[in-house]
């Protein structure tokens, strides 16, 4: 089973006398950086001049500085830039600015794992991945509560890299739901696995197939998008809180009989062996060549699926229908 911290298992006064940089203030940036100070812990952001997010930064009452010297400045230095930008920017602005028992810090495992990122032996290297977009790392927090997240060691050069970053996760909120203990490669690879298939990629694609189908079959784009997106909240907030069988005692028997009969003729086994087979290129790191070299070459496939979905009639609905729930912003 696996090993969960708790909020007594971690102590913030390994934090104490540290400055914390945080790279970045976008989503997990800006989220990460404002629940560690409210928890008293001396932060400094690192952005480059002419990033939208230094005004933001600013006006939250933060200390910015560019990206060396609030490395310079930093104990513990958190890597909150999109993992592309990662590799160039610490080769060019952090590594040379590293001391001996810093720690750099990452919420998600891609660079270590795929070797983008090799950090000299004399810093601790750790991770903590809140299972969470930003703005909820930032609205739990607030409220008193916390997001799960991942915590993983990857080197223990000063004896302490455990204690520290549990302390990182204490402070930002995520003992107070539970840390789960993992590995690099574990997180990467889930983390990337989960939102191919599922929660990104699997999702999208399930929602504009059931809309399109409605459509093409002839029924009214307003009543296939509730039918095919806005519900999809309401039933997934049921699984969110109670599982799968808060939701299944919530819905319809006919609904019941409906989704359990013919879910897997959905996702059939043809749909499994892609999963498996979009694993593989994870683990074998074929999807990380891909996803680097597609980057080395100015984004050409990512842009032009990006538009494609900005365009969908879906997207176009929506819009207007959303207009007619204010209270959904
Ligand atoms: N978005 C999420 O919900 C989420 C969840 C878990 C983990 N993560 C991980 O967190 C990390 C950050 O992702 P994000 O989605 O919060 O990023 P983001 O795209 O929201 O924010 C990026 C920030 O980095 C800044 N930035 C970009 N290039 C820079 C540069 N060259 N120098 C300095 N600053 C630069 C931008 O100005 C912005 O403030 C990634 O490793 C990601 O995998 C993200
Ligand atoms: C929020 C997600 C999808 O879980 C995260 O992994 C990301 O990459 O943004
Ligand atoms: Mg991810
Ligand atoms: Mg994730």
């Amino acid at each position: 089973m696996a090993k969960i911290y708790y909020d007594d298992d971690a102590d913030l006064s390994y934090l104490k006398g540290k400055v914390v940089a945080i790279l970045g203030y976008g989503s997990q940036g800006r989220a990460h950086a404002l629940n560690l100070r409210d928890s008293g812990v001396d932060v400094i952001v690192g952005l480059y001049k002419g990033s939208k997010s230094w005004k933001v930064a600013e006006e939250d009452g933060m200390r910015v500085e560019e990206v060396e010297r609030a490395v310079e400045e930093g104990d513990v230095i958190m890597f909150l830039i999109p993992d592309m930008v990662q590799p160039e920017v610490y080769k060019r602005l952090v590594r040379d600015k590293l001391e001996e028992g810093d720690m750099l810090m990452f919420a998600h495992g891609f660079n270590i794992h795929y070797n983008q990122i090799v950090p000299p032996e004399f810093v601790d290297v750790t991770m903590v991945a809140p299972k969470s977009p930003g703005h909820l790392v930032r609205r739990m927090f607030v409220e008193g509560k916390g997001v799960p997240a991942l915590l993983a060691v990857h080197q223990n050069y000063t004896g302490k890299a455990l204690e520290i970053a549990l302390a990182y996760a204490k402070a930002i909120g995520c003992t107070r739901a539970g840390v789960i203990e993992t590995t690099f490669k574990e997180e990467t690879e889930t983390d990337l696995f989960g939102e191919q298939v599922d929660l990104c990629g699997g999702v999208t694609e399930l929602i504009k197939a059931t809309f399109e189908t409605m459509v093409e079959a002839g029924y009214q784009p307003e009543v296939a998008y509730f039918e095919a997106l806005h519900e999809l909240k309401l039933i997934v907030d049921l699984i969110y809180e109670g599982g799968l069988m808060k939701m299944w005692n919530a819905v319809s028997e006919t609904a019941k009989y409906g989704g359990l009969t013919r879910g897997k003729r959905i996702i059939n086994e043809s749909v499994r062996e892609e999963m498996k087979k979009i694993l593989k290129e994870i683990q074998t790191g074929e999807f990380a060549r891909e996803w680097i070299l597609e980057n080395k070459a100015g984004r050409p496939v990512y842009n032009k699926l990006l538009e494609m979905e900005k365009e969908h009639l879906i997207e176009k609905v929506g819009a207007k229908l959303r207009k007619m729930m204010p209270w959904l912003e």
